[in-house]
């Protein structure tokens, strides 16, 4: 009995993506199916490297092609391609501003000090880590952060003039306000002055192609996310907090000022969850724990992951290397690993959502 391409995209199509809530085949995730007598090898793209469900899309694809009857062998390839987030989200012209980006994701905070610019560049250099393009922008006009983050002294160039080549570090292509300005300097941004130098930031940076662009936003303020709401389209934002109550007040507040602007949240990541001893391995809930597993429930959005209290964080903030670059093995740098699989796989929902799904019909 031979087997057809049709029995097994028949196979394939009961499998569902537990993130994107469609099968395989109706994403356009089965691709070169080469069949052979009664064995088959096919590609299984992925949305993104940073798929957080392989593990399971691929048992549950191993179990539908053993059913398959007459097969008496398959081998799988796996592959990934991002997806743009399409129409549908914010009001913007991103599609048009930035051709070579596929999606922006906004990392914002209700206020200052809780680890906005630190979850910012580990999750960036967490999803580069994971195979994707990924660009960092710091527009955190008030106090730009990743300067020193990530050890970047040098500054940009504009080779035609017009242009600024992004500085490259961690698999990364990162701008910043802080290369271009003094740091006094910084603290006198307002309103459209605010904005110009925004846009310019997005629009006059070479970025090239991009999976992900991840910007990391001032605390609190609504102007940046209400300027980028009316000149690009975010995949969404990823909203940082620590987990003490009065940290809620300060996520309900982000929350309603993104849901204004109508830039989707992705979801929740509490930082500084809890301090581990590093002689004893006690834990203390120094902020208490799960205000941020909260405010996610509160609102029916997804948590993100926590990250906990790490002397070896802020260590590698201050040296200028990112703990996901400089210890990946670490128990914070896993946690900001997971993390990016988890935004990678909230992005991808959104691009599925937004833009029509590719079919691949049976011959
Ligand atoms: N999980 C953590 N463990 C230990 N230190 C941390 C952790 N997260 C952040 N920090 C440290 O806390 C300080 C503030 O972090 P960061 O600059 O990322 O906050 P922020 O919210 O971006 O602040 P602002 O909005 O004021 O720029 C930094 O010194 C950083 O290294």
């Amino acid at each position: 009995m031979s087997v057809s391409e049709r029995d097994i995209l028949a196979a394939m199509s009961k499998v569902v993506d537990p993130e994107l809530h469609v099968d395989l085949v109706k994403a356009g995730m089965v691709k070169d199916i080469r069949i052979s007598g009664d064995a088959v090898k096919l590609k299984i793209e992925l949305t993104t490297p940073a798929c957080p469900m392989k593990g399971k899309i691929q048992a549950d694809t191993e179990a539908a092609l053993k059913a398959v009857p007459g097969l008496k062998s398959f081998e799988l390839e796996w592959g990934a391609q991002v997806r743009a987030t399409g129409g549908g989200v914010g009001q913007g012209q991103g599609q048009a501003l930035l051709p070579g980006v596929k999606n922006i994701i906004l990392v914002g905070a209700g206020k200052g000090g809780v680890g906005k610019s630190t979850v910012a560049v580990n999750l960036a250099t967490a999803l580069a880590r994971h195979g994707a393009k990924v660009g960092l922008l710091d527009a955190d006009f008030y106090g730009p952060s990743v300067p020193l983050m990530t050890g970047i002294t040098e500054k940009p160039v504009s080779p035609d003039g017009k242009t600024l080549t992004p500085m490259s570090k961690y698999g990364l292509k990162i701008m910043s306000i802080g290369f271009l300005v003094e740091p006094d300097q910084a603290l006198i941004w307002r309103g459209p002055m605010l904005h110009g130098a925004l846009m310019q930031l997005v629009r006059d940076v070479n970025w090239g192609e991009l999976d992900y662009l991840i910007l990391d936003l001032p605390p609190g303020t609504g102007d940046v996310a209400l300027s980028l709401s009316q000149s690009v389209r975010a995949a969404g934002a990823v909203l940082v907090t620590t987990p003490q109550d009065v940290a809620l007040a300060d996520v309900v507040r982000a929350k309603s000022m993104f849901d204004k602007v109508h830039i989707p949240v992705l979801g929740i990541v509490e930082n500084m969850s809890q301090f581990i001893c590093p002689n004893c391995s006690h834990a203390t809930n120094i902020f208490h724990r799960g205000g941020g597993r909260k405010a996610a429930e509160m609102f029916s959005i997804p948590f993100l992951g926590e990250v906990p209290l790490e002397l070896k964080v802020r260590e590698s903030g201050d040296a200028g290397v990112p703990v996901v670059a400089g210890a990946p093995d670490s128990r914070e740098a896993q946690a900001f690993l997971e993390i990016a699989r988890n935004v990678a796989g909230r992005v991808s929902a959104q691009s599925v959502r937004s833009i029509p799904l590719p079919v691949m019909q049976a011959r």
